[in-house]
């Protein structure tokens, strides 16, 4: 993993810990889905390397190297993946249970930060990959970048207020002192005062 050139704000491809990471946590999912009732007829005709495309998908989504869209697939690609394959809300709810428990296994961060962002794409992701897969088609045009994930709201706030003496870890303190000092530059260049 590249290291973070201090005071600026780590991606959430980096703070999740890099490929490595991303390829082992959606190795072990897909063991489980095959091991799942539920999940196990949605994916059991699914390509070998599919747990590799969806780790170098999610790892792109959240700023880690464009290796999906260079050399496995693109966004559109992605989506047509999904077309008739006519998904349910049960199968959506055990993929995301399945997939948030196994970034525990493997040891995703679990810093409030990063599980918001985590969960707010997984959520996105998935609800569009179900309404996608019961559509005839999607009006994606066949150019359309990558999402692009990032903080959002958390650490808005986090930026914004003062009292950061929680209960945070020295990393996340350190972490967050680093997007404060964005922060602080952000506004001094525009030229505003914090209040
Ligand atoms: C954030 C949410 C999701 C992401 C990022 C995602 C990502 C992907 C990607 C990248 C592919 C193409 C893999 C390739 O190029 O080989 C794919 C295919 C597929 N996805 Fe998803 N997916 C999501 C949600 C879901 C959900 C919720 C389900 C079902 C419950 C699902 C079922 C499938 C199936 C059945 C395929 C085709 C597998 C195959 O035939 O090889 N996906 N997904």
């Amino acid at each position: 993993m590249e290291t973070q050139p201090k005071g600026t704000v780590p991606t959430l491809y980096e703070w999740a810990g890099g490929m490595e990471k991303f390829e082992a946590w959606t190795t072990l999912f897909y063991q489980r889905v095959h091991q799942d009732s539920i999940l196990e007829p949605v994916f059991r005709g699914m390509a070998p390397e599919h747990a590799q495309h969806v780790a170098h998908f999610i790892a792109e989504v959240f700023r880690g190297p464009a290796r999906y869209s260079s050399e496995e697939g693109s966004h559109y690609a992605m989506i047509h993946k999904h077309l008739g394959k006519y998904l349910t809300e049960t199968q959506r709810k055990r993929w995301i249970d399945l997939i948030l428990d196994t970034a525990d296994t493997i040891g995703l961060p679990d810093d409030p930060e990063f599980r918001s962002a985590l969960v707010g794409y997984l959520e996105w992701g998935s609800r569009l990959a179900v309404i996608n897969s019961n559509a005839a088609s999607v009006s994606e045009p066949a150019d359309a970048p990558m999402p692009t994930w990032g903080w959002g709201k958390p650490v808005d706030l986090i930026c914004l207020n003062q009292a950061i003496s929680l209960q945070y870890t020295p990393a996340q303190l350190l972490h967050i002192r680093e997007i404060r000092t964005d922060h602080n530059s952000l506004i001094e260049s525009r030229g505003k005062v914090e209040s």
